[in-house]
This record gives structure tokens, C-alpha cells and sequence, in this order.
């Protein structure tokens, strides 16, 4: 792999919408800088800078107060850059780690003290070379209190994953819903299969992201408006919003980062909607000890 990518948009539009003061950008990642924080040999692309100044200006842009960054595959399992991040935001940010399962009970400590609030399993084959449920299994039975698991599937292999997932004893986070195909609407098959998921325990959670990566209507992403938001309103206590910047392996179809904000009030149509979206649910997952009293 020589090639650097550039999956981000240089000159994102201001939204339309404006998010309630302290919203939080709950999936994004950084990228480096590549100097100071090389890239995984196993990473299945290599991207250009995009560390936490870029990160955090975003921020500012979109309107939102905080982030949580989310390790991603080519970073491998040395969170350095993920850290560096949460040190740099000044309390802004808290994270999700990538972990060698044989991690010990003193490093998964470090990286509590370091932001991170639980771990993400990746299943995608495209993104990383082997998930060993086996040993995902064993190392959720050890985390730190109060952290959880999150998991990165698409719909063909929701079932195929469920023993696994029902075996897991923190709460369960879904990237991007799981990947369904939204242009099935909200009752198609995938949908469906996610809501039976969902209903099998209250304490998973999930992500209504991606537009851009799931609805490939392309922008303004109407068919991702209509399969979730009937989602985001029936499980409104246990779903998050995040803008996935610098958007992964998205180079070819780069979206624009304003108009991804503009997708939260097609979703969450209410303020009450938006205020469990963007504050409420994300600070009960990520910076708890603010909610107490
Ligand atoms: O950023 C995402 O959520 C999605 C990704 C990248 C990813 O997960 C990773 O590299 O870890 C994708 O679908 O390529």
C-alpha cells in the first residue's frame, strides 16, 4: 500500500440545523498525524493527517460541544492517537478503544484513565483480518465498570453474531444500525431483524450514522431519512448521532459534513427527540459522573 487518501471534505458547508448547546459528535476518529502515530502495518488503507486540530475545528464548524473518538482499523490496537486526542481536547472528548484481547487489567486501567470508555469489535472483512469471538467474548468479561462493547457488523451476519452478542455482559453498541439496507424502508427485512435484535435486551444501543455510507440515493440521503427515523423514535433512550469524520475509505463519494448535520432534524424531528439524540444519551454513555444527582 503506498498511496495516502483523502476521504474528507475540505470545505464542509455550515448546516442548516443548529445543534442544542453541548451536543455530542458521538462516532469519529483521527487519523494520525502519521509522523508521530504510525499507521498499523495490517491497516487496510492509509489515509492522510486528519489529528485532532482538524478534529476538534470541525467541531466548532458543525456546532457540536464534544466528541467521542472511535479507534479505527488503521490504527490497529496502539490507541496512542485516539489518546492524544482525549489529552488534547481538554475534556472534550472521551473515546472507544481497539484492544489486543490478552490486554492486561493494568493497561485496560491506563486507557480508562486516558478517556476511553470501551472497546469496539470489528467484523467487517474488508477492515480487519480475523475477529475471534472466542477471545472478544473473554476480554468483555473484564472490563473496567461502567464501559461497554462496540460492535461494527453489516445485516448478513446479524444472526450468525447473536449467541456472541447475547453472550456479552456490558451493553452492546451498533455502528451505523448494522449496517441495513435502508433502501428497503423502515419495515424491509434488515430493519426488522434489527428491531428483533434490539428487542432482546433494553441495554443495546446504536448509532443512526452513515447516511452517506447507506443510502446510496446520494445526498440529501432520502431514503436514509425514511427507515430511520421510525427507528430513532421508537428506541429514542438508547440511540446516538456521530458525523464519522474523516469518513473511512468514503474517497470516492466524499460527503459533506454539513449535510450530514442537516439529517438529525429529518431523523429526530422534535427538540425532545434531539436533546436524548445528541446530549442525554451520549453523556449516560460517555461522561456519566456529570449526570449524578
Ligand atoms: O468509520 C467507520 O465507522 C466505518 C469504516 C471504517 C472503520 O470502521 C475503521 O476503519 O475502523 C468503514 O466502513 O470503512
Amino acid at each position: 500500500m503506498s498511496n495516502r487518501i483523502t476521504s474528507w471534505h475540505g470545505n464542509p458547508s455550515k448546516p442548516l440545523y443548529t445543534p442544542p448547546a453541548g451536543a455530542i459528535d458521538a462516532h469519529c476518529h483521527v487519523f494520525g498525524p502519521m509522523a508521530q502515530f504510525p499507521f498499523s502495518a495490517k491497516a487496510k488503507y492509509l489515509p492522510e493527517d486528519a489529528g485532532p486540530d482538524m478534529l476538534f475545528a470541525l467541531r466548532d464548524h458543525l456546532g457540536f460541544a464534544r466528541n467521542v473518538i472511535v479507534q479505527a482499523s488503521c490504527h490497529g490496537t496502539d490507541n496512542a492517537a485516539t489518546l492524544d486526542a482525549i489529552v488534547k481536547s481538554n475534556g472534550k472528548a472521551r473515546g472507544v478503544a481497539v484492544v489486543d484481547p490478552a490486554i492486561s487489567e493494568t493497561d485496560l486501567a491506563v486507557l480508562h484513565d486516558g478517556g476511553i470508555r470501551g472497546i469496539r469489535f470489528n467484523f467487517l472483512k474488508r477492515l480487519v483480518d480475523d475477529a475471534p469471538k472466542d477471545k472478544f467474548l473473554e476480554v468483555a468479561k473484564r472490563l473496567p465498570p461502567g464501559w461497554h462493547v462496540v460492535i461494527y457488523f453489516e445485516a448478513d451476519i446479524l444472526e450468525e453474531l447473536r449467541p456472541f452478542m447475547d453472550a456479552i455482559p456490558v451493553p452492546l453498541v451498533i455502528d451505523h444500525m448494522g449496517r441495513p439496507d435502508v433502501t428497503q424502508g423502515p419495515d424491509g427485512t434488515d430493519m426488522k431483524a434489527f428491531r428483533a435484535f434490539l428487542d432482546s435486551r433494553d441495554d443495546i444501543w446504536f448509532k443512526a450514522t452513515c447516511s452517506d455510507r447507506l443510502d446510496p440515493t446520494g445526498d440529501p440521503w432520502n431514503a436514509f431519512a425514511d427507515a430511520v427515523a421510525p427507528l430513532v423514535s421508537d428506541y429514542q433512550d438508547r440511540v446516538l448521532w456521530g458525523t464519522d469524520w474523516p469518513h473511512p475509505n468514503m474517497q470516492d463519494n466524499i460527503p459533506d459534513d454539513g449535510h450530514l448535520v442537516d439529517m438529525i432534524p429529518r431523523i429526530a424531528p422534535t427538540q425532545a427527540l434531539q436533546r436524548k439524540l445528541l446530549i442525554d444519551n451520549p453523556m449516560r454513555l460517555y461522561w456519566p459522573e456529570e449526570l449524578v444527582g
